[in-house]
């Protein structure tokens, strides 16, 4: 693994404290993006809750928030299990309200559309589309007491399309429509629906040296050459979830150095 995907990069510029008082709910908050999003946000103070399947990966998300100025608890769920996840929104938000909701947990595996079975397909559909609307609208009435947001973890390309990734695109394109929908809808209740593309992240899945080339193609294909870090993603989050953001709705954001501008993904080109 070389060097230049892991450079050190100090993302922060927003103020300590920030969000004291503040409550999240992340998911897929074991690893990752998620993982950087729960950090930083106990680091401005909040207290978080995290959920995803793995209870150990919970645990070290936790390790490493003890110590900053907020907190950080959890319990594992499956997102696609629909009572569970509906039941255990429920029980954060009237434990600790919800001023943001953070929809992370999420991902496919690459395929051109030629191999994807209509089981798969309707698995990556479940996971980052129909698990999302179903936290989210659990999420509506601690959102609305709040006067809360709502980051929905997308992936740049979703207004272009991306090879390899149809079924992944067709369940972020929907989210980005349900967020756009939500946004009109609960305006008048104070709620921020807005959604992130990051462009390639080194995260755990995609630093192991086996996918080294499938990395390379995607750094390759983004048009500043540098894939992104999970901290501008985090601190993303935090932006539209504070003050400066309250205007912001309805937006994709695509935090990708051009890979929504440049030449696509190329890993899948031939089948
Ligand atoms: C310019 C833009 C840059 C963008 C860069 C994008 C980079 C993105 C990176 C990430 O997203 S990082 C996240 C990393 N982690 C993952 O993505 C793993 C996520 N995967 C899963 O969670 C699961 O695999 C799943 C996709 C949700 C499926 O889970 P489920 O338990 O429902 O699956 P299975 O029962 O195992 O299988 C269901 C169905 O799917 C078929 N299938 C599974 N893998 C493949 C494959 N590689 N190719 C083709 N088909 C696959 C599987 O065969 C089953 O179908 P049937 O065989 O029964 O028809
Ligand atoms: N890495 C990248 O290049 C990019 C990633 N993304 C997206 O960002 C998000 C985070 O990905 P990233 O951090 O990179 O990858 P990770 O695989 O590290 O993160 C995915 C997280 O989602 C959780 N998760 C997956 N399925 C479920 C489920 N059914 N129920 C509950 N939690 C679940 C996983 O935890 P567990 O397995 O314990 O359940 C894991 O913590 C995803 O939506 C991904 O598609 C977007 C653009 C690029």
């Amino acid at each position: 693994m070389s060097s230049s995907y892991n450079e050190p990069y100090d993302a922060s510029v927003l103020r300590d404290g920030l969000f004291v008082e503040k409550s999240a709910f992340v998911s897929g908050a074991g690893s990752g993006i998620g993982r950087a999003i729960v950090l930083r946000l106990v680091e401005l103070g909040m207290s978080v809750f995290g959920t995803g399947r793995r209870v150990e990966m919970l645990e070290e998300t936790a390790k490493r928030a003890g110590g900053k100025a907020g907190t950080f608890t959890y319990k594992p769920c499956n997102v696609r299990e629909t009572e569970a996840i509906e039941a255990l929104v429920r029980e954060v938000g009237e434990a600790q309200g919800i001023d943001l909701l953070v929809n992370n947990a999420g991902g496919q595996f690459f395929a051109p559309g030629t191999q994807i079975s209509r089981r798969g397909w309707d698995s990556v559909i479940d996971l980052n589309l129909s698990a999302v609307f179903t936290v989210t609208k659990a999420a509506h009435p601690y959102l609305k007491a709040r006067r809360g947001s709502v980051a929905n973890i997308s992936l740049s390309g979703v207004d272009r399309g991306s090879m390899g990734l149809a079924h992944s695109i067709a369940a972020r394109a929907g989210v980005l429509g349900m967020t756009r929908s939500l946004a009109l809808e609960w305006a008048k209740d104070g709620i921020r629906l807005n959604c992130i593309g990051p462009g390639t992240v080194v995260t755990e899945g995609l630093a192991v040296e086996a996918a080294r080339p499938m990395l390379d193609r995607l750094v390759e294909a983004t048009p500043m050459g540098i894939p992104t870090s999970v901290e501008e993603v985090a601190e993303l989050v935090a932006f539209l979830a504070s003050p400066a953001g309250r205007l912001m709705t309805g937006q994709l954001i695509q935090i990708d150095g051009a890979a929504h501008l440049g030449p696509g993904l190329h890993m899948i080109a031939a089948e």
